[in-house]
């Protein structure tokens, strides 16, 4: 082991900044570069796929290096950010210049994927999340701040599967945790995570920190002292942690952050993370995120409205008030035709959340305060838009959305029309905002005009026509004459410089011409800075208007989004009801409507206190999945506000969208099919209610067929009966439409097909009663089953129903109780188990030819 004596002076800053920051990668200014070591260099390298080289040795070892280059951290952090790592950058503090020896260098902050504000370092359609997560004996608390945006919200829950509906929901980058054991393995497997000394999540400790951050007496105007368990102080734990972690990593105040707002579970329709997997929100099983709800959804103009969208999507409301005013909103925007110049309007808009936040972070770039000025000069005329339009919610927005008059004129007169993108090269302020920058300036440009007639006077009076005048950084103003000249240079020059083929010169008056300008330079650098930060205050004092007015002008954004889809798809306004019932007519599918190329077929639905459960039976590929999803989709739809694919929707209240359905991800969590599928399904056992809307695909596939049928049949019979929720139950098993019966509450429907001309033609319709047929053979040989095995198959299938073995849909109830009696279970179906488990593709012709034998066997 070396010790830190033996290590060079500049590595032992190294291990004293990386001491302090042991957990983070840290980037360690060197002049152009930041540059990592030791372990930090091979992390780097490994997930930057950059060089990993060495920088000499210390303590007689070669030192590990990689490096990115000061002009590219952006890029760089970006990528770490997004793998969920942080970084300390430790800056160089000193003037390398002038100081002796090792310049001083100190971390000045810490990049960490929840923290994020930098326009460079953030996805612009999504929310970046920093979480806090707390526990006690009865449940959890959970803080999160966007700090991009200025959010500051939490929550309180009971028991695992509520948490993990919480974390699919929210999607935090990071995501803070009381460093102890017992973490379920979704908190603990995600990215981004940070473990933090348990005490550090202390309600106590956490009420008396939030107080003082807030400058308050009590927290009661927040609503966080009554959480879920009274005054637990869950959330208030978690909001602290939260706040002091930010505070440590930001080493700065965060003054956007003005209040925090519990976000209650039970004001929106409780969505688990398997309902949001399997209905496809924005992001499908496969990871892609077009033809998702969202892709089709979001036509939202400015980034600010998509992210509130994005939001609303997952967490659809069940205010009815709320959720009514947004389709009253939609309504009139539609009937005045008031969309599409509202949303021409949002084209220059850019994105006004994040900028002030910026704004209030003293981060915001000069062409971030232009855009804001773009943003609000357009107001009168989006007032002048809404304004006689009748709608309780857009009369509120445009309340909202304010005059800013003042901050307008500011902007205005302050800033050039295209700033420059960084401030600290001056040229942000236009001329007559500032008489003193404008004389400074004036002292610059006149500069010019001196130096011309410099040139000129110097070169009559020393007779050299070549004599030039000139600057460069390092040496100043210069008068240059070619060697060969050189002799004849006046007296009074003084040498400056000498090059291969001229000499430079300095004279007394060039010199106070240069001291005089150049002080103006700086001097009108160090006036904009000043004027720069006086707009930032003044814009500051004025933050939570601006901040309403930028919430406005989002929603505004996706009501207009809303609007401009339901005219382009021909969507219709939902009507909510309080009766309980589901009703709809002719529903579509809106993400399979978007990418089929042929017409689809439009569905109805109905359930209301006697009908409150459909089995669906029908061939593969009918249409069974496409049908229950659609209309998951339209309910939640309307709950967010959204107009719905379908002629007519008269929705009752509901709780819960609770689906079971077979994804292909489900391997990739570690656990086994069936696994899976069973603890989904006893999710929803456990947790829907009269009010809830249940989607079960195809439940007990994972498992025997004997099996499957028994679970499938009781778990239906528990939904119908016990928990009396909607229920869609799609199934294959024959035997189950027997359920049926009066009174059950059950109904049949199925989806057909026909066969024409040796083809199968799949109708797409949900008609009433059970299916009559399967058509498996038909839809194997679609999927391109070799001709033999279906011929094969169909022969076999042709001998079943001759014995009279085979499942017959119109199977009695007790069937059910005698289960060897049903064709599934009779030994007959071994042959096309078998066959179910052959892969021709895998086959050899000679393990082809005993396969035949083995199956010839089993008949
Ligand atoms: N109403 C409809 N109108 C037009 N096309 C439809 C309709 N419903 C489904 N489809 C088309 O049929 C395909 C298969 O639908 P879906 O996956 O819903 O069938 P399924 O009965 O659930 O099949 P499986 O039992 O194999 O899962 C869809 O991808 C879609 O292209």
């Amino acid at each position: 082991m070396s010790t830190a004596a033996q290590h060079t002076p500049l590595m032992r800053q190294f291990f004293a900044a990386k001491a302090e920051h042991p957990d983070v990668l840290l980037f360690f200014r060197m002049g152009d570069f930041y540059e990592l070591f030791y372990d930090d260099a091979r992390k780097a390298a490994r997930l930057l796929d950059i060089t990993l080289t060495q920088r000499g040795n210390s303590a007689g070892q070669p030192i590990p290096m990689a490096g990115v280059p000061h002009h590219a951290a952006e890029s760089y952090l970006a990528r770490l950010v997004a793998l969920g790592e942080s970084v300390a950058i430790c800056e160089q503090i000193g003037d390398p210049a002038a100081s002796k020896g090792l310049v001083e260098r100190k971390v000045v902050r810490i990049v960490t994927p929840g923290t994020v504000t930098d326009e460079a370092l953030l996805s612009e359609r999504r929310d970046t999340l920093l979480m806090a997560l707390s526990r006690n004996k009865h449940g959890y608390g959970l803080a999160w701040a966007d700090l991009a945006g200025g959010r500051f919200l939490a929550n309180e829950v009971v028991g695992e599967d509520a948490l993990e509906a919480e974390l699919s929901r929210l999607e935090p980058a990071e995501l803070l945790l009381p460093d102890e054991d017992g973490w379920p393995a979704f908190v603990t497997a995600r990215n981004g995570l940070r473990r933090r000394a348990p005490w550090l999540f202390d309600a106590d400790n956490g009420r008396r920190q939030l107080l003082q951050f807030f400058n308050l007496h009590d927290l009661s105007a927040f609503g966080l002292e009554d959480g879920v368990f009274g005054k637990s102080g869950l959330a208030i734990a978690a909001a602290s942690a939260l706040l002091g972690y930010v505070e440590e990593t930001q080493k700065q105040r965060l003054p956007h952050l003005t209040a925090i707002a519990i976000e209650a579970s039970d004001g929106a329709i409780a969505m688990n993370a398997a309902t949001r997997r399997h209905l496809e929100l924005d992001t499908r099983v496969d990871g892609d995120t077009r033809n998702t709800l969202l892709g089709v959804l979001d036509t939202t103009i400015a980034p600010m409205g998509g992210r509130l969208l994005r939001r609303w999507l997952h967490r659809p409301l069940r205010d009815r008030r709320v959720i009514g005013e947004r389709h009253h909103a939609v309504a009139t925007l539609i009937e005045h035709g008031a969309e599409r110049p509202l949303r021409e309007h949002f084209r220059g808009l850019g994105d006004l959340e994040r900028i002030l936040s910026r704004i209030a972070l003293r981060s915001a770039r000069p062409r971030d305060l232009s855009t804001l000025r773009d943003g609000l000069a357009m107001l009168p005329a989006l007032r002048a838009l809404l304004d006689p339009l009748d709608s309780p919610r857009l009369r509120t927005l445009s309340a909202e959305l304010g005059e800013h008059a003042a901050e307008a004129v500011l902007l205005g007169q302050a800033l050039v029309e295209q700033p420059p993108v960084l401030a600290r090269d001056g040229g942000v302020f236009a001329k007559g905002y500032d008489a003193e920058l404008d004389e400074l300036r004036e002292l610059s440009t006149n500069a010019d005009r001196f130096l011309v007639d410099l040139e000129q006077r110097e070169r009559e009076n020393s007779g050299i026509p070549t004599l030039k005048v000139g600057y460069n950084r390092v040496h100043g103003y210069y008068i240059e004459i070619s060697k060969g000249q050189s002799a004849r240079a006046p007296t009074h020059y003084t040498r400056r410089q000498t090059l291969t083929g001229a000499e430079r010169y300095i004279t007394e008056e060039l010199k106070t011409f240069e001291d005089k300008v150049l002080s103006a330079r700086e001097r009108s650098l160090s006036r904009e800075k000043l004027l720069y930060d006086g707009l930032l205050d003044a814009l500051n004092g004025r933050l939570e208007p601006l901040k309403r007015c930028a919430a406005a002008l989002s929603e505004l954004d996706v009501l207009a989004c809303f609007a401009e889809r339901a005219q382009q798809l021909d969507w219709s306004a939902p009507q909510l009801r309080d009766e309980p019932g589901l009703e709809i007519e002719r529903g579509r599918h809106p993400v399979v409507e978007a990418v089929r190329e042929e017409p689809f077929t439009p569905n109805d639905l109905a359930f209301d206190d006697e009908r409150r459960m459909l089995v669906i039976t029908g061939p593969n590929m009918g249409g069974k999945s496409t049908y229950m999803r659609q209309n998951a989709l339209i309910v939640l739809l309307a709950h967010i506000g959204s107009f719905v694919p379908a002629a007519k929707a008269i929705l009752g209240p509901i709780d819960r969208i609770l689906t079971r359905i077979g994804a292909g991800d489900d391997l990739a969590r570690g656990q086994s099919t069936f696994m899976v599928e069973m603890a989904e399904t006893s999710y929803i056992l456990h947790h829907a209610t009269e009010r809830s809307l249940v989607l079960m695909d195809e439940i007990g596939r994972g498992t025997s067929t004997y099996d499957g049928l028994a679970l499938a049949d009781a778990v239906a019979r528990h939904l119908a009966g016990v928990n009396r929720c909607y229920t869609l139950f799609a199934t294959h098993y024959f035997e189950l439409t027997a359920l049926a019966e009066p009174n059950s509450g059950i109904a049949n429907v199925h989806l057909d097909a026909v066969e024409h001309d040796d083809a199968l033609v799949f109708m797409h319709a949900v008609k009433d009663g059970p299916a009559d047929r399967s058509f498996g053979l038909q839809v194997a040989a679609l999927a391109g089953l070799p001709k033999s095995v279906v011929r094969q198959a169909r022969g076999r299938l042709a001998e079943l129903e001759r014995r009279g073995d085979s499942p017959k849909p119109s199977m009695a109830p007790a069937a059910l109780d005698m289960p060897q009696q049903i064709g599934l279970f009779t030994p007959a179906s071994a042959a096309l188990d078998a066959l179910a488990s052959i892969d021709p593709d895998e086959l050899t012709p000679k393990q082809a030819l005993e396969a035949l034998y083995r199956l010839k066997a089993l008949q």
